[in-house]
């Protein structure tokens, strides 16, 4: 748990499975990942040293609407398959995909998904390995936890870790790039 002070706890709802995309796949589907044009992210007014593309439905964090957007790509298809399978959720119901270029030393800060989303998230990492750290509550009651996410590796936010603990990942060792899935908010 390296640097992170409070009560480690595992929180309710992660999951985490190794080794979702062999080497091959990896490298062919980096090699259409890193063709992707990419946009800024803005936070606060601040521009993120990652860039985002997004496919299905596009969250602008201005307005915390969704709009529907370019369908998702061929090459994701089967990779959506997979992270639905690994979350126990439909495919089609996974309807928007946001794919994240993180350079070397770039982060992603504290922070729970929107609300506008539904309650299973899944994430799949490629490239670098990096750390993926959990947090809840404040002083004494703090909880943490902290997992490495392996190049190829798939994770599952739902539950408490969706909905009660926030998440960030700490600087980036070597170029990372995420895909995760995402539910609408249903009614
Ligand atoms: O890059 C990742 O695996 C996680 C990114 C994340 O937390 C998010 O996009 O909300
Ligand atoms: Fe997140």
């Amino acid at each position: 748990m390296g640097r992170m002070r409070g009560v480690h706890e595992r929180p309710e709802g992660f999951a985490y499975q190794p080794e979702l995309l062999d080497v091959d796949e990896e490298i062919s589907l980096l090699a259409a990942l890193s063709a992707y044009d990419f946009g800024e992210v803005r936070m606060y007014g601040q521009i993120a040293r990652r860039t985002v593309r997004q496919f299905g439905f596009r969250y602008d964090c201005g307005s915390f609407q969704l709009t529907e957007t370019e369908a998702l790509p061929v090459e994701l298809h089967g990779v959506r398959e997979r992270c639905a399978a690994l979350a126990g959720v439909p495919a089609d119901t996974l309807a928007q995909a946001l794919v994240t270029r993180y350079p070397p030393g770039s982060v992603i800060g504290w922070h729970r998904d929107a609300p506008a989303f539904g309650p299973t998230v899944v994430g799949l990492s490629l490239g670098s390995a990096c750390l993926l750290r959990f947090q809840r509550g404040r002083g004494p009651e703090r909880r943490v936890y902290e997992v490495e996410l392996a190049p190829r590796s798939a994770y599952v936010l739902a539950g408490a870790v969706r909905t009660a603990w926030q998440h960030s990942i700490p600087p980036v060792p070597e170029l990372r790039y995420s895909v995760t899935f995402r539910q609408l908010r249903s009614g």
